[in-house]
């Protein structure tokens, strides 16, 4: 363990958003090192709802403690620790985690599909898991990782193995569909983007990824096909402007640490906190696809309540029907791997 320093809020926070004293939570990023890992890192130090956050990635030298050392010096009161790239360090940072946030892996570059990552970042999530499953059995496991829609059931299936998995505790990271369904509704609609609420549902890769504008203020947008595209493949507009230096790191890593500040509002006792997120889904479980993004409410105990779809679109309707093909394959993919690949 290394860089393990303590930063004292100098700064009065408003009551609104300091949480109370028997609000312990720890949060662990695994990944921390990387391009997401980092802004994460550093937009959970900004949270007053966070206690203690733990940094972890393989990558060696002096990167982790690096960062972890230049975090802690932010005045708000959590704890930063930056962890040692060893199955020790792992369990340690893992430890009594509330929530685990894993953006560890390998980023597109132009001209790959988030599937093209399936190869290497499946057996990095695989062994995360597993260490998960070990020392933060009833962490909330947050996994942005791609492809996400086989990285999940691969966190389940590990979990499954390992005899701890609880399914209201698994979440794949699709907020930032959401999020910039709503920036990219703004900038037609010429509206403040925080009064734009676009849910998104299905999966986390092009035409998995289903926004359904009929349940907005602005249902004239369904129909809309260069908005649908550049919800649905927003992501490659990232990955094509930085040109093979990765993907979205830092819109992304504002979604992950919304999504985290939502589950930690709705594990204090805050009532009505709905996020869509992809999990495993009773909705579509009958046509074999055991996980799917809606609208959920958050709570206590994670997955409180998964959302009905509601009254779709005729072409909504068609996108969620070609969402389903694709997603089953991709979640058999995950599963299949696990049972192949079980690793050590
Ligand atoms: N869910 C989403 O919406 C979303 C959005 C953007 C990116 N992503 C995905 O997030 C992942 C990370 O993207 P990035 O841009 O941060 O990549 P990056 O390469 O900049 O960072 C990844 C980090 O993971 C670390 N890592 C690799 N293997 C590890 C292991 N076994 N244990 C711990 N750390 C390990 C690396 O050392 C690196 O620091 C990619 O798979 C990317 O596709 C998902
Ligand atoms: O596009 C990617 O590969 C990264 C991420 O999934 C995104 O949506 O930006």
């Amino acid at each position: 363990m290394f860089a393990a320093r303590r930063a004292f809020a100098g700064v009065a926070q408003s009551r609104a958003f300091s949480a109370s004293a028997r609000d312990l939570s720890k949060v662990t990023v695994l990944g921390a090192a990387g391009g997401i890992g980092q802004p994460l890192s550093l937009l959970l130090k900004l949270n007053p709802r966070v206690t203690e956050l733990a940094l972890y990635d393989i990558r060696g030298g002096p990167v982790l403690p690096g960062v972890a050392a230049d975090i802690s010096h932010i005045n708000t009161k959590s704890k930063v620790t930056g962890y040692d790239p060893t199955p020790s360090g792992l369990a340690s940072a893992l430890k009594g985690a509330e929530i685990v946030l894993i953006p560890a892996g390998v980023p597109r570059k132009p001209g790959m599909t988030r599937d093209d990552l399936f190869n290497t970042n499946a057996s990095i999530v695989r062994d995360l898991a597993k260490a998960a499953a070990e020392s933060a059995p009833e962490a909330n496991i947050l996994v942005i990782s791609n492809p996400v829609n086989s990285t999940v059931p691969i966190v389940a299936e590990i979990f499954k193995a390992k005899g701890v998995y609880n399914p209201k505790r698994l979440f794949g990271v699709t907020t930032l569909d959401v999020v910039r369904a709503s920036r990219f509704v703004s900038e037609i609609k010429n509206s403040d983007p925080v009064d734009e609420n676009i849910t998104v549902i299905g999966g986390h890769s092009g035409v998995t990824i289903v926004p359904l504008f009929s349940q907005s203020s602005h249902p004239d947008l369904v129909g809309n096909a260069e908005l649908l595209q550049r919800v649905q493949f927003g992501g490659d507009e990232v990955v094509k402007a930085k040109d093979g230096a990765g993907s979205a790191t830092l819109s992304m890593a504002m979604a992950g640490a919304r999504f985290a500040e939502s589950l930690l509002k709705a594990a204090q006792g805050q009532k009505g906190v709905v996020e869509p997120t992809f999990v495993d889904s009773p909705l579509y479980k009958d046509e074999g696809i055991d996980f799917f993004a809606s609208k959920v409410e958050l709570g206590p105990n994670g997955v409180e309540k998964i959302m009905d779809v509601g009254k779709l679109d005729a072409q909504e309707q068609k996108l969620l029907d070609a969402c389903k093909e694709d997603l089953k394959k991709n979640i058999k993919k995950g599963v299949v791997f696990v049972a192949e690949n079980p690793g050590k």
